[in-house]
């Protein structure tokens, strides 16, 4: 890839409509369903991303036919639970998390074997957390010391076990019940505290008998699943960074329609509105089975929070912008219980930490989460380390900056939001 960098300078207020691309979560998930299902969906609202084309290509590679009748529409041609077609091909996740761990689950039932590869940055991501309860299942997959590549062996029978997570993860409670589609007897998932649940919305979407709530999910094996259309809601996390932007810069008013408000990904919302923030909730609706509504956010001033720990799993994407907010606030602001922002594209309690000192921010890392004192933001350089959500969360803190923020590596926007650059000077950004 090549380097791409930023410099975002101060300007003025922010206003306007924005409307951010679909939710990665959800349009990973409806490519995987929809190719394990028999019939023909229709995706809506898909994510042009890096991250969920790989998911789309993979699957391409294992014989399923999906096509782009349109930007942001996927056309996924099912080929059934046991349709998929082995290859020696290596199969490349790039930058997602997502889509490796949700597709280790997916092969470990398959009667081939699979290698799934990354690029650097998610080849430095613990894999253990998926492919230690997966062997209890049965499956059989093989790590570098718990890293990637994965080579996951086919050909397994596959049990449904009872586990307990031990770290909140949607993505580990995924991947078991994926495998669980393909076990035998029931496969059982119990969170410590509740993450985002759309894998189990979905698969109930899709005709897959499933019982779940807050904290827990369980299925039985060898079910079918039916063609169904999603509507993709626009993506939480990427509203997120305009969120921060209007509340921050004085003035400032956006419109942020048709938002996905799962309440496992809105703890942002919770978040700013303890810290001060003016932001309104209108035209609350149900799409695609899932809550969505229009934000409007206006400018207040923000003052610094003790971060309530039950927040955590429900922000866990946004703590990046979250650490801008709170350097922009008054006061100072504390986030425990977040230690696995340090798994994530970049270690991004460090990357955070490093990038907001060179901007004169007094911050404080702790093993789990940092301290942060509120105040002046200065202009310098930082290096987002490959790392999405660092390269737009510097973004938002040079609006308010005293001076030009060089923002380095930020060619990894487009693995979730492909044209934030170009959203966010439409709004008020000085971004180039
Ligand atoms: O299941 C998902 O779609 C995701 C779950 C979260 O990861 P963890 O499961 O590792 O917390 C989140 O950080 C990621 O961006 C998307
Ligand atoms: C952590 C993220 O994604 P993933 O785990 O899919 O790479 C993210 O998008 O912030």
């Amino acid at each position: 890839m090549t380097r791409l960098d930023w410099t975002s300078q101060p300007g003025g207020a922010l206003h306007g409509s924005v409307r951010v691309p679909g939710d990665k979560s959800v349009s990973h998930r409806s490519l995987m369903l929809g190719a394990l299902a028999d019939g023909t969906s229709r995706i809506r609202g898909f994510l042009e991303g890096e991250d969920t084309r790989a998911t789309a290509a993979v699957l391409q590679q294992l014989g399923v036919r999906i096509d782009t009748p349109a930007d942001g529409e996927r056309v996924v041609h099912g080929v059934g639970l046991h349709g998929l077609r082995g290859t020696t091909q290596q199969l490349d996740c790039g930058n997602a998390g997502t889509g490796m761990r949700l597709l280790a689950g997916l092969l470990a039932g398959q009667a081939f074997d699979s290698m799934l590869v990354g690029d650097e940055s998610l080849s430095k991501r613990p894999m253990r957390r998926v492919t230690d309860p997966l062997a209890l299942m049965g499956a059989r997959i093989d790590t570098q010391d718990g890293l990637p590549p994965l080579v996951v062996r086919g050909g397994q029978v596959l049990h449904g076990i009872s586990y307990t997570l031990p770290v909140a993860s949607a993505q580990v409670k995924s991947a078991l019940l994926l495998a669980g589609l393909y076990a035998d007897g029931e496969t059982e998932v119990i969170e410590p505290h509740p993450t985002r649940d759309y894998t189990e919305r979905m698969l109930a979407a899709f005709g897959w008998p499933i019982d779940f709530a807050p904290g827990r999910a369980k299925l039985t094996g060898r079910h079918a699943l039916h063609a169904t259309d999603v509507d993709v809601p626009a993506d939480f996390s990427s509203a997120a960074f305009f969120l921060v932007a209007a509340s921050i810069v004085p003035g400032s008013e956006l419109r942020l329609p048709a938002v996905g408000l799962n309440p496992r990904r809105t703890g942002l919302l919770h978040a700013l509105r303890l810290m001060g923030a003016d932001i309104r909730i209108e035209n609350e609706r149900e799409s695609g089975g899932e809550p969505v509504g229009d934000l409007l956010v206006r400018h207040a001033p923000l003052h610094g929070i003790e971060l309530p720990e039950a927040l955590v799993p429900d922000m866990i994407d946004e703590f990046p912008v979250l650490f801008v907010a709170a350097a922009a606030a008054k006061g100072r602001t504390v986030v425990r219980g977040a230690a696995e922002l340090r798994v994530k594209e970049s270690d991004r309690i460090a990357t955070m930490a490093r990038g907001l000192r060179a901007l004169g921010v007094a911050i404080e890392e702790a093993p789990d989460g940092a301290t942060i004192d509120g105040g002046a933001i200065g202009g310098g350089s930082i290096d987002s380390h490959g790392d999405h959500r660092i390269a737009m969360s510097f973004a938002v803190a040079g609006l308010v900056a005293s001076g030009m923020v060089h923002i380095g590596d930020c060619a990894n926007v487009a693995t979730s939001f492909p044209r934030f650059l170009e959203l966010a000077n439409g709004c008020g950004f000085r971004l180039a």
